[in-house]
């Protein structure tokens, strides 16, 4: 029996816990406050940015999106951001990824308040990730989502061995920092790896993020893994699909996740759940 990690279900359960923790934030006088930064007009982006506004209104959560025209200079752009920096009613600050071209999107991660850093990208807080510090600090919400995906399967973690496939900064790398600190053995695999096949047959946990439909296919697979698939493909009709031929490896494997309705999800209702825990943390520190 292959059990499928529905995502969909998962988010749903999450955000009701995120709504809830508004609405005690609430009979305190408390609304948590997101600003989504999207330079430029691709359509993918606004489309990304409109579910996560429409989620933030429906838990009850402060958004204020911000479109800027892809003509916008780094200075007026890093400007936006000291803006809310200096917003009391912004606890979390995310820019909508990628930026177009001639902008300098470290530069404006960096810029961003380490404490409003929702997304888990700005260097102070990666390198809190990295070295497993102890302390509240924002992650990355994809990695984070499938944390949580994992959490629900009420597995040990601890001494299996892990394969991330792909070493973006938004996925790959802060995914193997997290299972790496869940005692997990990890091994990041990416484009230049030998023998990349052997590689993930030796993975308990795969995850696998690369951007390349059905990448991964039964022969890839050890019998009874946990398979998470990160990808955002379109097949041939266009159609979204994964990174992993799921139907190929379904009978295979002990657990996987579906392309829509598996970590797409998961990365939103995260993405709202790390905006209440920043406004928590910063009523905690007494906002400073
Ligand atoms: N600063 C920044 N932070 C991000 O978190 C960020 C970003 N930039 N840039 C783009 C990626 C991508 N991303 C997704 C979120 C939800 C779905 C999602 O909900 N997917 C649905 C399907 C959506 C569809 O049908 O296209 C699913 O998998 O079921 C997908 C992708 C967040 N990203
Ligand atoms: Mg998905």
């Amino acid at each position: 029996m292959t059990t499928i990690i529905d995502g969909k279900q998962l988010a749903k359960d999450l955000n009701a816990q995120t709504q809830q923790r508004v609405a005690k934030l609430a009979e305190r006088g408390i609304t948590p406050g997101l600003a989504v930064i999207i330079v430029g007009d691709d359509p993918a982006s606004a489309l990304y940015v409109r579910n996560k506004h429409r989620k933030a209104v429906k838990l009850g959560i402060k958004s204020v999106v911000r479109e800027l025209p892809a003509t916008v200079s780094q200075a007026d752009l890093m400007g936006v951001v000291t803006e809310y920096n200096q917003d009391p009613t912004i606890n979390g600050i995310l820019v909508q990824s990628p930026l177009p071209r001639g902008l300098d999107e470290q530069a404006v991660v960096a810029a961003i308040d380490p404490k409003k850093d929702v997304d888990g990208f700005h260097p102070v807080n990666v390198g809190r990730l990295f070295n497993n510090l102890p302390g509240n600090y924002p992650v990355s919400c994809t990695p984070r989502g499938i944390m949580t995906m994992l959490a629900s399967l009420h597995i040990h973690l601890r001494g299996k061995h892990a394969v991330v496939v792909g070493r973006s900064r938004i996925v790959g790398r802060p995914m193997a920092a997290m299972l790496l600190n869940a005692d997990m053995t990890v091994t990041t695999a990416h484009v230049y790896t030998k023998h990349l096949s052997d590689v993930t047959r030796e993975a308990d946990v795969l995850v696998v993020a690369t951007g390349v439909a059905h990448l991964i296919k039964a022969n890839d697979v050890k019998p009874g893994a946990i398979v998470i698939d990160v990808g955002m493909d379109r097949d041939d009709q266009g159609k979204l699909t994964g990174d992993v031929d799921f139907d190929g490896v379904f009978d295979r494997v002990g657990a996987i996740t579906p392309v829509p309705g598996g970590v797409g999800p998961m990365t939103i209702a995260t993405l709202m759940q790390q905006t209440v825990d920043i406004c928590e943390w910063s009523e905690q520190r007494g906002n400073q």
